[in-house]
């Protein structure tokens, strides 16, 4: 079962939700993690322009795991520390568009081509990974709820006003032509302080960026289209 199957059972799920939302808490911080997130953000967004509450500063998709993923294998290639490791992760949250940005990824370590291109693509499959282990029997419980909790902290931290709360994540974006992009965002008082851009890409990566864009943008629109039918 990919991200995608769970679509026909999520999107009414993620739109009941979202319309207690509406009603019961207009300003909470939406930290969605049902997948597929690169549709189910898009279909709250319109569930909560419907309702009148829609604040793109407060949906957020949790793509923290991916970002945990990308550091956990890149310490490994590099043999350094995980607790030292940054790489930012873009795009969404399936596949080829998770994009993780090896070349901005600290400590810098002299990995080949191949050893890189071999971590983006354990880091895309890492979630398809477990959830064919498990055979039906779920998904990465335990780890998801680990990036879960990271990524709701970090909000914490934002609300209380700790500065420079930065974490990846898939929001209403002007990064790309895309109208939701996960990305680095700023962390505040009010949900998203600002989006942050990419930063240099190598090759590969730009490459990554365009093959990523049409899969991504049809799963945008498939959200918008069942929201809003
Ligand atoms: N964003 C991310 O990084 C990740 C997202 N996921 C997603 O998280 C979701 C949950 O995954 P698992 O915990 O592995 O699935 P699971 O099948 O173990 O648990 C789903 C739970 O939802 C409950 N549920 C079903 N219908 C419901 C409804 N209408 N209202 C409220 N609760 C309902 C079920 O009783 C069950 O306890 C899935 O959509 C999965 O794809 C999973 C891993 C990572
Ligand atoms: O692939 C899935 O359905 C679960 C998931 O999102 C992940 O582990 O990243």
């Amino acid at each position: 079962m990919t991200r995608d199957d769970l679509f026909n059972i999520n999107a009414g799920i993620v739109k009941g939700l979202c319309e207690a939302i509406a009603k019961h808490c207009p300003k909470a911080l939406v930290n969605m993690i049902s997948n597929p997130v690169n549709s189910t953000v898009p279909i709250a967004a319109e569930i909560f322009k419907k309702a009148g509450t829609y604040d793109p500063k407060r949906l957020f998709g949790v793509t923290t795991l991916d970002v945990v993923r990308a550091k956990t294998f890149y310490a490994g290639k590099a043999m350094v520390p995980v607790a030292e490791v940054n790489v930012p992760v873009v795009g969404g949250h399936a596949g080829i568009t998770i994009l993780p940005l090896f070349s901005q990824a600290t400590p810098k370590a002299n990995l080949s081509d191949e050893e890189l291109t071999a971590l983006t693509k354990r880091t895309q499959d890492g979630g398809t990974e477990v959830v064919e282990a498990k055979a039906g029997k779920g998904s990465a419980t335990l780890s998801m709820a680990y990036a879960g909790a990271i990524f709701a902290d970090a909000c914490l931290k934002g609300l209380n006003g700790v500065p420079d709360v930065i974490e990846c994540s898939f929001v209403q974006s002007t990064v790309t032509e895309l109208p939701f992009f996960a990305s680095k965002v700023r962390l505040g008082k009010n949900g998203v302080e600002e989006v942050l851009g990419l930063g240099p890409l190598s090759d590969y990566e730009k490459e990554g960026l365009e093959k990523l864009k049409p899969e991504l943008l049809s799963s945008i629109e498939k959200g918008i289209k069942f929201a809003t039918q």
